[in-house]
């Protein structure tokens, strides 16, 4: 039996760019009543974790999305952790008014982060917004102290600063610049409480890790804080769910990380969702054959990925009448809280005592 034609297909897709330490980007791309889902957890994500990422791909595929409010969503370019031509010249190819800026790689130092603002904000001019996000790699003294010295630049937000809730909220006592908090709200057992620990003044809300775009919407509602929907670097299929949450927020006022298509050297569909002038139009592109026939993974890529595929399955069945079951026992339901399985609990407790590490 051959892939075409099958509902479930893979993809391996080379990143033009290395981010996050990683140089593919791989996933399944569902095929349902609805539409295409995509299901691509990162490498380094358990099945307990995944599974939110499934019911993601699912309500895509099975259900899709609540009617959208508005038809174009404005986008940040995403600069990786190049040097400061390189990200000079991302910046001013993108056509974006906003950029925003990986700081804090391994490897690196606090001058290069310096010298790459520095460079994006003269790509940008003072007009543009320069938000930086730091992935957690700061602790408290250094990041208020970068932080202040970034503002130099004119920050819109320091994104996830560092670690910990209440490193965040120790932070945002000591700066002027609004904080945003990602991985606290994407990674939490709790996504809720990062409002209760006066953590952030913005949440980064990505619909894959978050269970989909309802499960989302219901975050977005129960932080009550400004949200910018950002993208897991995914393809078009998986873009288009984060555009359809961003489309369907009462409010959207600051431009979302939806603009990663460039970060990717392929895509599935055959008009992919980049975006114009810094705004991406709100539409659902599906896949297409050749488009994907460039990009497809071998047999034991595809294989693993059956594999990973099947084990997010069973975390779902066991949490409950499918998909659904699970959504409803993600915060924002009606009991406000997170009520997850004592045994998905310890799974990932365990996760994250091996990762030991918020990305
Ligand atoms: O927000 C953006 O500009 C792009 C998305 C992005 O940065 C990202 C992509 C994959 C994993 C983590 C992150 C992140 O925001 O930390
Ligand atoms: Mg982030």
């Amino acid at each position: 039996m051959t892939a075409r034609g099958s509902a479930v297909r893979v993809f391996s897709i080379a990143m033009r760019t290395r981010f996050r330490g990683v140089t593919r980007r791989e996933g399944v791309l569902l095929r349902g009543p609805a539409g295409w889902g995509e299901f691509s957890p990162f490498a380094e994500y358990g099945p307990a974790e995944a599974a939110r990422w499934l019911a993601a791909a699912r309500e895509a595929a099975f259900e899709g999305w609540p009617e959208p409010l508005r038809d174009r969503v404005p986008v940040n370019v995403t600069v990786p952790a190049v040097d400061p031509e390189r990200a000079f010249a991302m910046v001013r190819a993108s056509g974006c008014r906003t950029a925003k800026v990986k700081v804090a790689e391994r490897g690196q130092d606090d001058a290069d982060d310096m010298a790459r603002v520095e460079a994006v904000r003269d790509a940008l001019g003072p007009d543009g917004r320069v938000r930086v996000d730091v992935n957690g790699g700061w602790d408290v003294e250094r990041a208020v102290r970068m932080t202040r010295a970034l503002d130099r630049f004119d920050l819109e937000y320091v994104e996830q600063p560092c670690a910990t809730l209440e490193e965040l909220a120790a932070v945002r006592l000591r700066v002027d610049v609004p904080v945003a908090a990602d991985e606290s709200i994407r990674r939490a057992e709790d996504p809720l409480r990062v409002k209760a620990a006066g953590a952030a003044d913005v949440a980064v809300l990505k619909v894959q890790p978050l269970g989909g775009v309802r499960a989302a919407l219901r975050v977005a509602e129960a932080t009550g804080l400004p949200v910018v929907v950002s993208s897991a670097v995914e393809s078009s299929v998986g873009l288009a769910a984060g555009l359809a949450l961003a489309a369907a927020l009462p409010e959207l006022p600051f431009a979302c990380g939806l603009g990663t298509l460039s970060l990717l050297a392929g895509d599935v569909v055959a008009d992919p969702l980049v975006p114009v002038d810094g705004v991406v139009a709100v539409r659902r592109p599906v896949v297409d054959e050749a488009a994907l026939a460039a990009v497809e993974a071998g047999p034991d890529v595809a294989a693993a990925w059956r594999e990973r595929l099947g084990e997010a399955e069973k975390v779902l069945m066991a949490a409950g009448d499918g998909a659904a079951g699970y959504l409803g026992a993600l915060p924002g339901s009606a009991a406000g809280s997170v009520a997850v399985s004592a045994a998905e609990a310890g799974v990932r407790a365990a996760e994250a005592a091996r990762e030991g590490d918020v990305r």
